[in-house]
């Protein structure tokens, strides 16, 4: 069976470098197609090597998304919201599959996302790690059996060079609390407090956002009554377990018919 030619966009990223490392320890299946980062990069046109053994793959660092594009089965865009839109309007134009983790997009950067995957096939999503996914899952049952006696609130902690807040994966788990709730996100957020902000408004879904040294990313939805509080959080040692997704993630969307995928997809979990 030919293996998988996957491109990394952002390759010398935290995210990048570990999804180089992924790829490489998956060559029964998958063949490393290439690497870009942003044209100012520092990286530029350095070797690409193996992040665990330091080998040299004879691959070196471009700046040409176009061109990854073109020799790849499946591309891999962990980079930031801008250049995820372009990235997904070239994967439509090229018919590449793509594989979007990065967070932080506004609402019509989703729609673009979106409008592209008419053109191939997208699997985007917030977390690429089985644990939080479940947690996405479980987060949506526990909300449907719960009223507005349990407040539900969001917390977070990432890593001091994160540059989205709240975390898309807390976004995720909002919507998810909310939907158990058959209630819109938008309509019951509450992102920030500061100040005098009154008392909770009762089935406002809150978030709390902490950021501090090299925490990969923890999240816990809290559901609290008044006497009990029940609480469901996953915490990451190590990106290895998105990088495991993301390649999972793109050896299935190889070949998949155009449309947005999400990772309920890949893992074939479906509503309860
Ligand atoms: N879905 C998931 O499971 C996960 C999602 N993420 C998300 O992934 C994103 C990246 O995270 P992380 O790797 O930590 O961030 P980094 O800043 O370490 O990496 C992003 C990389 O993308 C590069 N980049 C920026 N613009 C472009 C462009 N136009 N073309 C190519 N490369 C570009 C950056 O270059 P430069 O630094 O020079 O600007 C950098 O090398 C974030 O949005 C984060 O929230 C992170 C972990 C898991
Ligand atoms: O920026 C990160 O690091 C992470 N970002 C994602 C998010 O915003 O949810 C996923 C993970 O928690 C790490």
């Amino acid at each position: 069976m030919s293996r998988t030619r996957i491109g990394i966009l952002g390759c010398a990223g935290r995210m990048g470098r570990t999804l180089i490392a992924e790829v490489l320890a998956q060559s029964d299946r998958a063949e490393l197609a290439g690497g870009v980062d942003q044209p100012a990069s520092p990286a530029l046109g350095k070797p690409i090597l193996d992040p665990v053994s330091g080998a040299d793959t004879g691959l070196v660092v471009g700046s040409d998304p176009h061109a990854l594009f073109a020799i790849s089965d499946v591309v891999i865009d962990f980079t930031c919201p801008t250049a995820s839109v372009m990235h997904a309007q070239e994967a439509a134009r090229t018919g590449t599959a793509l594989i979007i983790g990065t967070t932080g997009l506004a609402a019509h950067e989703d729609a673009e996302v979106a409008r592209a995957s008419a053109g191939t096939a997208i699997v985007q999503a917030a977390n690429f790690s089985l644990g939080v996914n479940l947690l996405v899952a479980l987060t949506e049952q526990v909300s449907r059996l719960l009223n507005d006696d349990f407040d539900v609130e969001v917390l977070e902690m990432h890593h001091r060079m994160k540059v989205d807040a709240p975390s898309g994966t807390a976004l995720a788990l909002g919507k998810a609390a909310a939907a158990g709730r058959g209630v819109d996100l938008e309509a019951v957020a509450d992102r920030v407090r500061d100040g005098i902000t009154g008392a909770r408004t009762r089935g406002h879904i809150g978030f709390a956002t902490l950021r501090g040294g090299n925490v990969v990313g923890d999240h816990t939805v809290i559901f609290a009554a008044d006497n009990e509080r029940i609480e469901l959080s996953h915490k990451a040692g190590d990106r290895a377990i998105f990088a495991r997704g993301a390649v999972a993630a793109a050896l299935w969307a190889h070949g998949k018919p155009a449309g947005q995928y999400g990772m309920n997809d890949v893992l074939g979990f479906t509503k309860a």
